[in-house]
């Protein structure tokens, strides 16, 4: 049987500069940092927008060794001081990384059990319970079939207090300087990068274990082949998991939106007959699979775009030409858009290529924008994405092709400056 997830709780990157990307992630994509842990061996910031959370650690140099060698442990945060970073500790990597995708469940101690009896999963470190004076929480620790991503499970429903024990509350201050323009609200999906010939296997993993069902792209789409872009110099398998909600008693939540909103697994391999790319670049700088980008939801990708440029952030841009070109424009238009607006950002249009079971929703009504950031931590490497979604539940064609040249022109002038250095 699979384990049961409530909802995503929070998703840890490890950095060997942390104040970099948290410095990154505030002044730049707007995030608040709320509680911080800080102690004389680890430091762990937990930053929020809307309900995406992510907890930036500092990537340790060593292995961490700690209380995971004992089959089930108790103890209080304080215990922890010698465990570098606490829910996800063994983020021992060469480059900094998204390192682990926590998920909240309803027992811990069942879910671990369960995936146990499945025999798919390294468990690191097993159900261990921390508390402090707010109250505790169980957690243990897993290995995915993806590269270094963990998945940490945790239970919180018997803490009180603000994030996590061991964390303590940081004051918003003035953290912000366009709070109120930035509605990003939650993690709409997450993309991994993975080798070729790796994706049935992931997808068994996660299905298996954790009971995601395919969400297909495209209506045309092969069950086993997934959804293949493979021409025009674009070599891509996309096969996408979604998460529809159950709980352990069986009883569907009734407020979906507000205990899950939808966040999608995407699985990126690449395809050998059209040459080297992005996917092959990500494994390459990242020295194996793992996330390569992560889209956050907002409902006005051109405020939050506007907001985030004005801060800093980078975005890939399409060629001039996309905008200008007939279609598009009317596309554009009829969207209510301003075409000059969305080339000033590098947002992409399109309708989404998933067969929609309601038919009262038409194409037009299906849109999707999305903007990429250039990457967040070196070339290459991991990126996110702002995507807004009017009736579109899917991913767009035009928009994947849109976001590959514009990567692939980008590596190729930097290509080009390196060799005329
Ligand atoms: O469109 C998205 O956000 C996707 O997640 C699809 C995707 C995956 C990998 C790529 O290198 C480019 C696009």
């Amino acid at each position: 049987m699979a384990a049961y997830l409530k909802r995503l709780h929070h998703i840890s990157l490890h950095a060997s500069n942390v104040d970099k990307v948290v410095h990154e992630l505030v002044s730049r994509f707007q995030f608040n940092v709320f509680a911080a842990r800080l102690t004389d061996r680890a430091k762990q910031l937990a930053l929020r927008r809307g309900s995406a959370v992510f907890v930036v650690n500092e990537r340790p140099n060593e292995p961490v060794t700690g209380p995971q060698s004992r089959a089930w442990s108790s103890v209080t945060a304080r215990d922890h001081q010698d465990l570098k970073c606490l829910y996800g500790a063994h983020a021992h990597y060469p480059v900094d990384t998204v390192s682990n995708v926590c998920f909240e469940v309803e027992s811990v101690e069942r879910a671990s059990r369960a995936l146990r009896d499945q025999g798919l999963c390294e468990f690191l470190q097993p159900p261990t319970e921390v508390r402090d004076a707010r109250g505790r929480v169980c957690f243990s620790v897993l290995r995915s079939a993806v590269g270094n991503v963990c998945h940490t499970l945790i239970d919180c429903s018997r803490y009180r207090g603000l994030f996590l024990p061991g964390f303590s509350a940081v004051e918003p201050g003035s953290q912000t300087a366009y709070p109120a323009h930035c509605p990003i609200s939650h993690f709409d999906h997450i993309t991994y990068a993975c080798p070729r010939g790796s994706t049935a296997h992931i997808t068994r993993w996660y299905q298996q274990n954790f009971g995601f069902q395919r969400f297909f792209i495209d209506r045309d789409e092969d069950e086993e082949e997934g959804y293949v872009l493979d021409h025009d110099g674009i070599g891509l398998r996309l096969t996408a998991l979604e998460y529809r909600e159950r709980s352990e008693s069986g009883i569907t939540p009734s407020s979906r939106d507000e205990e899950w909103p939808d966040c999608k697994f995407v699985i990126a391999e690449s395809l050998p007959e059209q040459g080297s790319n992005q996917v092959d670049s990500f494994l390459d700088q990242h020295r194996g699979a793992g996330v390569q980008h992560i889209g956050l939801y907002t409902d006005n990708i051109v405020t939050t775009a506007h907001t985030l440029r004005l801060a800093g952030v980078q975005f890939y841009s399409p060629p001039p030409a996309y905008y200008t070109e007939v279609g598009k424009q009317q596309e554009i238009l009829d969207a209510g858009l301003d075409p000059h607006t969305l080339s000033q950002y590098g947002i992409l249009l399109d309708t989404d290529v998933h067969t929609h079971t309601d038919s009262r929703i038409t194409p037009s009504q299906r849109l999707l924008l999305q903007v990429f950031t250039k990457p967040l931590f070196g070339d290459n490497s991991f990126f996110l994405e702002l995507i807004e979604r009017r009736g579109a539940s899917g991913f767009g064609e035009g928009n994947i092709r849109a976001l590959w040249r514009s990567v692939q022109n980008e590596e190729r002038e930097r290509r080009n400056r390196h060799t005329l250095r």
